[in-house]
């Protein structure tokens, strides 16, 4: 099998000579650190071989879990928000059909549907609205088990699918997947009896896709998770601490990107697909380098867009705006279907020329052309290409993501695996909502406002 491939070439030539091998000593010291657990965050380092340590009776386990959830479910729900949700979206998403939802083919598969990402009443009340007459099933995915978002969508749930199928019933199709002792979501399971899997406490929410938060649902929409998992396996093995620098691709993206942000002013990272399929595969990548680099006054903003689809509309700001940003492409070599371009007797669009090519022919010459027009724009690009969609592939994405991540975030100085800066928010929230425990933080919240007034 091949691996998942990165050109650097444009983006080099934005940068002095031997800029990136300069980073070879830096990048070495920080991959040692990431074995050796003596870098900061070292309790949070479970996914660097989670790959390869993960067993086949587990994964069985977990395959026999979605087998039973397909056969008592026509729609699933998989409840949860940030990394508890966005590594199984993208993985279903990239390999789905894009049209899931009207397909009624009797195939076997039940809908998966994402909630608990919100606190809109609009979005839980068409939910619950559209699930009355489904056999639905939950899977409640939290580590802490008290994210607001997924703790209200889970009750609302639970509620509903105990009243439309029956306490006992119920039971059977809930899953709770939470961490292995604390929070509400695992007391809740053990006291009805749900069948629960754990997010190990050394795996943080966005390096989780590969344990059973990304796993289960992965599963039950029909995707091979053992193929997804060989690939992580061969991607860990891929950028090995003992791989060479310049063969080690995790290791090259890690410098690159930091390069240019440090030496060419390049402050916005730009993740861009050709394949809408991939929209939430940026998502999780956004979530995975926005957490783990944006703190203590630093970090690259990762944005992403789909093209062709953003070109024509912000296509404009990034060829001819601020130069502050570098785009990195996820590049797919081949399309899973056939599709050629048909003839028009008329020919009023002039489009003609294109009868008989593939439709993935004319979408890789947008693919360069953007490349060669965004270089000359003065956009360095960096290239990621994938030889087709599939779940091995994906699996090979991902872990080249994650390392390359926990790497990049070492050589930037901070801590890659915490996330303390997400807590102002909530803290606001609970003192404006009076969340006992936090008194003195509504007066003083309150007393804010009155002043601002
Ligand atoms: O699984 P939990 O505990 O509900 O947390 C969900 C998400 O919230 C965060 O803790 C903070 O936004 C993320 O890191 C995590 O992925």
């Amino acid at each position: 099998m091949e691996n998942i491939k990165l050109d650097t070439s444009k983006a080099v030539e934005f940068l002095a000579a031997g800029t990136v091998k300069g980073y070879e000593p830096k990048v070495k010291a920080a991959q040692e650190a990431l074995e050796s657990g003596t870098c900061e965050g070292s309790d949070f380092l479970g996914w660097l071989h989670l790959p390869t340590e993960t067993t086949g009776d587990f994964l069985n386990d977990v395959e026999a879990c979605a087998e039973l959830l397909r056969a008592k479910c026509d729609t699933v729900v998989v409840a949860g928000i940030g990394g508890s949700y966005l590594g199984a979206r993208a993985v279903i998403e990239a390999l789905g059909n894009s049209l899931q939802w009207l397909v009624n083919d009797g195939s076997k598969a039940p809908n998966v549907i994402f909630a608990g990402n919100s606190i809109s009443e609009d979005y839980l009340s068409e939910l619950t609205n559209y699930l009355k007459d489904k056999k639905f099933g939950v899977i409640n995915i939290s580590k802490s088990g008290t994210t607001t978002e997924t703790a209200l969508t889970f009750r609302l749930l639970k509620k509903q699918c105990e009243a439309q199928r029956g306490k006992d019933e119920a039971k059977d199709v809930i899953v709770a997947i939470t961490d292995s002792v604390k929070g509400a979501a695992r007391k809740t399971a053990e006291k009805e009896g749900y069948k629960t899997f754990i997010i190990p406490d050394n795996v943080g929410g966005r390096f989780s896709v590969l344990t059973p938060v990304g796993l289960l649902p992965i599963a039950v929409a029909g995707f091979d998770i053992k193929a997804l998992v060989r690939g992580a396996q061969d991607m860990e093995k891929a950028t090995a601490v003992d791989v060479p620098f310049k063969q080690n691709i995790s290791a090259q993206y890690a410098a690159i990107r930091q390069a240019l942000y440090t030496q060419a002013g390049k402050k916005i990272e730009i993740l861009a697909d050709f394949q809408p399929k991939l929209h939430f595969m940026a998502e999780w990548w956004k979530q995975l380098y926005g957490e783990s680099e944006g703190k203590d006054g630093k970090g690259i903003f990762p944005a992403a867009c789909d093209f062709t689809t953003d070109l024509h509309s912000m296509g404009q700001w990034i060829q001819q705006g601020e130069r502050s940003i570098f785009e990195t492409v996820l590049s797919v070599e081949k399309p899973n279907s056939k599709l050629l371009f048909p003839h028009d007797d008329e020919n009023l669009d002039g489009l003609n020329f294109l009868e008989g090519k593939r439709v993935d022919e004319v979408n890789k010459m947008a693919e360069l052309g953007t490349r060669l027009a965004h270089v000359d724009g003065g956009v360095p690009n960096i290239r990621v290409s994938v030889p087709k969609l599939d779940e091995y592939y994906l699996g090979q994405v991902i872990y080249f993501f994650e390392k390359a991540c926990g790497i990049s975030g070492l050589l930037e100085g901070v801590n890659p695996f915490n996330q303390p800066g997400v807590e102002a928010y909530k803290k606001n929230m609970f003192a404006l909502l009076g969340k006992p425990g936090y008194e003195d933080e509504t007066i003083a919240i309150k007393k804010r406002l009155a002043k601002e007034k």
